[in-house]
C-alpha cells in the first residue's frame, strides 16, 4: 500500500454555542492561522454559518454545518438540508455525531443518508463514530467502531468527499482521553477497514481524533500515526485555544 502524505484537518464543533457577536473569535482565528500546515474548520450553529463564512473569505478556514437531514427540501418543521448548508457558504457538515445518534436516536442508517445528502450538495461529510464507557469496558471497542463504519459510510468514500472523526462518547467534554496506545489502535483499526473497503481511497482519508482536545495534550494526541488532525469541542470555542491545538501542525 503506497504511503499518502495527508494534510492533515483541524476542525471546530462549536456544538450550540454562539451568537452573532462570536464572529470576533472567528476573525481572531482567521487573522492568526499563517502558516500552518493543515486545513482548519470552523462548524458554527447554522445560524451563524453565512455571517462566518463572509467572515473566513480570504482565509484558509472552511465552515461547515453540524447535522443535515437527508432530503433535500420539504415538510420537515425545524431541519436543515445539506443544500442550505452550502447555499448559506458551507463546505462540510459533520453527521453521525455522538450527541445526535444519543439525543435523536440517529441510526447508522440515519447517518449514511446524511453523508449521501452531503455528497448530493457538494459537502464534504465529516462521520463520527466512537464508542461509549460500557462499551470499551466490555472490550466491544472496536466492534462497535467496525460496525458503525460499514453501517455510516456510503459507497464511493474518498480524501475528498469524507473524513471520519473518531470520537470516543466518554472523552467528550469530560477531559478525560484515551491513552495513546488505544488511540493508535483505534485509528489504525479504521484506516484498514477504509482502505479494505475503499482502497487507495481509503488509504487517504482523514482520520481525525476528537474528545478533549486541547493546547496541552495536542502534541501527544495528534502526533499518532493515523491521527491526521483533531474535531475539537470546547477548545474550538476561543481563538486562543484553538490556534494553540493547531499549531502542532506549524
Ligand atoms: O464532541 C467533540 C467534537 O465534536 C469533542 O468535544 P470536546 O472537545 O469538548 O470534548
Amino acid at each position: 500500500m503506497a504511503v499518502h502524505k495527508i494534510r492533515p484537518l483541524v476542525a471546530g464543533n462549536w456544538k450550540m454555542n454562539g451568537l452573532t457577536a462570536s464572529v470576533g473569535e472567528l476573525s481572531k482565528m482567521a487573522a492568526g492561522v499563517g502558516g500552518l500546515h493543515a486545513d482548519l474548520m470552523i462548524c458554527p450553529p447554522a445560524t451563524l454559518i453565512a455571517a462566518f463564512a463572509k467572515a473566513a473569505q480570504g482565509s484558509p478556514i472552511a465552515i461547515g454545518g453540524q447535522d443535515c437531514h437527508a432530503a433535500a427540501s420539504g415538510a420537515h418543521t425545524g431541519d436543515i438540508a445539506a443544500e442550505m448548508l452550502a447555499d448559506a457558504g458551507a463546505t462540510a457538515v459533520i453527521v453521525g455525531h455522538s450527541e445526535r445518534r444519543t439525543d435523536h436516536h440517529e441510526t447508522d442508517a440515519q447517518v449514511k443518508a446524511k453523508a449521501l445528502a452531503a455528497w448530493r450538495a457538494g459537502l464534504m461529510a465529516i462521520v463520527c463514530v466512537g464508542e461509549t464507557r460500557a462499551e470499551r469496558e466490555a472490550g466491544k471497542t472496536l466492534d462497535v467502531v467496525g460496525g458503525q463504519l460499514a453501517g455510516s459510510l456510503p459507497d464511493g468514500a474518498a480524501a475528498t468527499n469524507l473524513v471520519v472523526a473518531y470520537e470516543p462518547v466518554w472523552a467528550i467534554g469530560t477531559g478525560l482521553t484515551p491513552t495513546p496506545a488505544d488511540v493508535a489502535e483505534v485509528h489504525g483499526f479504521i484506516r484498514k477497514r477504509l482502505t479494505e473497503r475503499f482502497g487507495e481511497e481509503g488509504g487517504a482519508v482523514r482520520i481525525l481524533y476528537g474528545g478533549s482536545v486541547k493546547p496541552s495534550n495536542a502534541g501527544e494526541l495528534l502526533t499518532i500515526a493515523d491521527v491526521n488532525g483533531a474535531l475539537v469541542g470546547g477548545a474550538s470555542l476561543k481563538a486562543e485555544d484553538f490556534l494553540g491545538i493547531a499549531a502542532v501542525y506549524r
